[in-house]
């Protein structure tokens, strides 16, 4: 009887050990019977076993933690590279060349180590070249660049890679941090860290100083572009670098040698550090803005890229027609501006900016706004003005209205120099023509039918070289005959490009595609034209509608 109540009590027991194990290994007791009926092995003499080991495994990994977090604290020095920060592509450019990078068995390739800035910037294409290209002096000799920029690199994949730098054992550590936003990508949720032994740092920024010396080497005969972002409502104002651009020789822009001579004199006037302390001494704020105004397509942002590339700064662009020119986002991005830059403010005759300031509809612009507004004109020249605006920047607004603009916006002081661009006459059209088409040394020569030979067999054969003489002659009288080919002042320099680039390997199928094209063109103009009436008319109706609503209404 009694050892019958004992069993009961340890059969109790069992019970209530396998209830708790089932808590935490669901069908763990399911598991034991199967193994029990099936191989006549008692697992449950195990048990106590599992248990120490499990928990010593549990125990071991939260020292090894504390041991971790005490060593990386106590005895490491660390950098942390945020992967939204320029810094990050400074780093992976440098990373990218070392020999642990491109000996590592676990890596990511990438084609570009700013690929990264792309996905998160969302403005596609190349980081080197874009269509401008075509027609400037080196558009040719860039090719193999570009070539060569979308190699492949390599960068370790997830997890610690070591190597030596001056001497020192260094840690390249890359991790997915899991608990960031789930709408991000991969790469956004990126971390990375680099590493070195002991508490002094110096080693971890001298590579960030040679890093950062061989990105900006890299770029030296380049413009670097930003825009301005924030349209988004969960993306804050900032400046994301879009586009490393090669430098645009001011022979490239078709405009008069003596408009272009005096805006680079200008400039190199205020730039000068001389000049800052005139303004100094003399109280005067240190600003210089400059207004370039015509058709679209007429040359303002490339003289601004070519001005930029000129004097090695880099170029800040917000367009007052995107979602990005609210009042809060412009002043925000007018805050974060280097001191030594060009400030390309596009399209400032947009809504919102060329209202006066006494506003319409008999309501004041004086009235609160809430930031998130389209500019308005005061908001604008507040910006320009305000204390947030960073001096010894230059400021160039383009505009396709001059007389839409308010003259406070004009006014000296705001804008010091203004610029006129006019449609293509036959000069411009002509020397277009001569741009697209004159063969440049090492290029493949077109003949004029548009064949040609290889620029080796060009160099080996004298006959080529002065078949290239004689092209460019060629070339030169066909300009003559196109140019007189299109009205004087009715098209811009970009559509006559346009119509160029549709035969860029044959100058004699462009003239004669010439009355067809302006033919075209116009009738399109018209259409657009016709277009643009109807759909004013359609909201002035509407206009009239409401308004005639509204009176019913009261
Ligand atoms: N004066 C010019 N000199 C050289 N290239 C020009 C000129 N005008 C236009 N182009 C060519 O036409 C294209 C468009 O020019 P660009 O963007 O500079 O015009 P824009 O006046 O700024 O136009 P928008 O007012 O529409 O912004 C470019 O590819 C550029 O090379």
């Amino acid at each position: 009887m009694e050892a019958l109540r004992s069993n009961d009590s340890s059969g109790d027991s069992a019970q209530q050990q396998f209830a708790v194990l089932d808590m935490l290994i669901p069908g763990f007791s399911l598991f034991l019977t199967t193994v029990q009926s099936s191989f006549a092995i008692d697992l449950r003499i195990y048990i106590p076993l599992l248990l120490i080991v499990g928990s010593s495994a549990w125990v071991w990994s939260h020292v090894w933690e504390f041991i971790k977090d005490g060593f990386d604290k106590y005895l490491m020095s660390s950098m942390y590279i945020r992967t939204d920060d320029e810094v990050f592509n400074i780093v992976m450019g440098w990373v990218a060349q070392q020999n642990f990078s491109r000996d590592s068995n676990r890596f990511i390739p990438n084609t570009n180590v700013n690929s990264r800035s792309w996905a998160l910037w969302n403005d596609g294409g190349d980081d080197s070249e874009d269509d401008d290209e075509s027609d400037s002096e080196e558009g040719y000799a860039h090719k193999d660049r570009k070539k060569n920029s979308s190699e492949l690199k390599y960068t370790p994949s997830y997890g610690t890679s070591f190597f030596t730098y001056h001497g020192h054992l260094l840690l390249f550590i890359r991790t997915e941090d899991t608990n960031r936003g789930s709408n991000l990508s991969a790469s956004e949720r990126e971390t990375i860290q680099i590493s070195c032994f002991g508490r002094n740092p110096a080693v971890l920024k001298e590579l960030l100083l040679e890093a950062r010396q061989l990105y900006l080497s890299k770029d030296q005969s380049k413009t670097i572009i930003y825009r301005g972002t924030g349209s988004k409502s969960n993306e804050s104002p900032g400046w994301k670098r879009c586009v490393a651009r090669f430098s645009r020789p001011f022979s490239t822009i078709l405009l008069s040698d003596e408009i272009k001579q005096r805006v680079i004199d200008d400039v190199a006037d205020y730039i000068d550090s001389n000049t800052r302390r005139w303004y100094a001494n003399r109280g005067i704020p240190y600003r210089r803005g400059y207004l370039f105004y015509g058709p679209p397509g007429t040359g303002k942002s490339s003289l601004s890229f070519a001005l930029a590339g000129f004097f090695q700064l880099p170029i800040y662009i917000i367009s007052l027609s995107s979602p990005v020119a609210t009042e809060e986002n412009v002043s925000t991005l007018f805050g974060q501006l280097p001191r030594r830059c060009i400030v390309l403010l596009e399209d400032i005759d947009s809504a919102g900016v060329t209202h006066t300031r006494v506003a319409q509809d008999g309501q004041s612009s004086d009235t609160p706004s809430t930031g998130s507004e389209r500019l308005s004109l005061s908001g604008l020249l507040n910006v320009l003005d305000g204390v947030a605006s960073q001096e010894g920047r230059v400021l160039i607004m383009t505009t396709n209205h001059l007389e839409k603009l308010d003259p406070a916006l004009t006014r000296p002081g705001r804008v010091d120099l203004m610029v006129e661009f006019s449609l293509a006459d036959e000069e411009v059209a002509a020397s277009i023509f001569r741009a697209i088409y004159t063969p440049y040394e090492g290029e493949i020569l077109l003949g004029i039918n548009g064949k040609g030979a290889s620029p080796q067999a060009m160099e080996e054969d004298e006959k080529a070289v002065a078949r290239r003489t004689q092209v460019i002659a060629d070339i030169k009288d066909m300009a003559i005959d196109f140019a007189a080919k299109i009205p004087q002042e009715e098209f811009s320099p970009a559509e006559v490009q346009g119509l160029l680039l549709q035969h860029k390997r044959d100058p004699l199928a462009a003239i004669q595609a010439v009355d067809r094209w302006i033919k075209t063109t116009r009738e399109e103009r018209a259409k657009r034209r016709a277009r643009e009436t109807e759909k004013l008319k359609e909201q002035a109706e509407k206009m009239e509608e409401d308004q005639g609503g509204e009176q019913n209404c009261n």
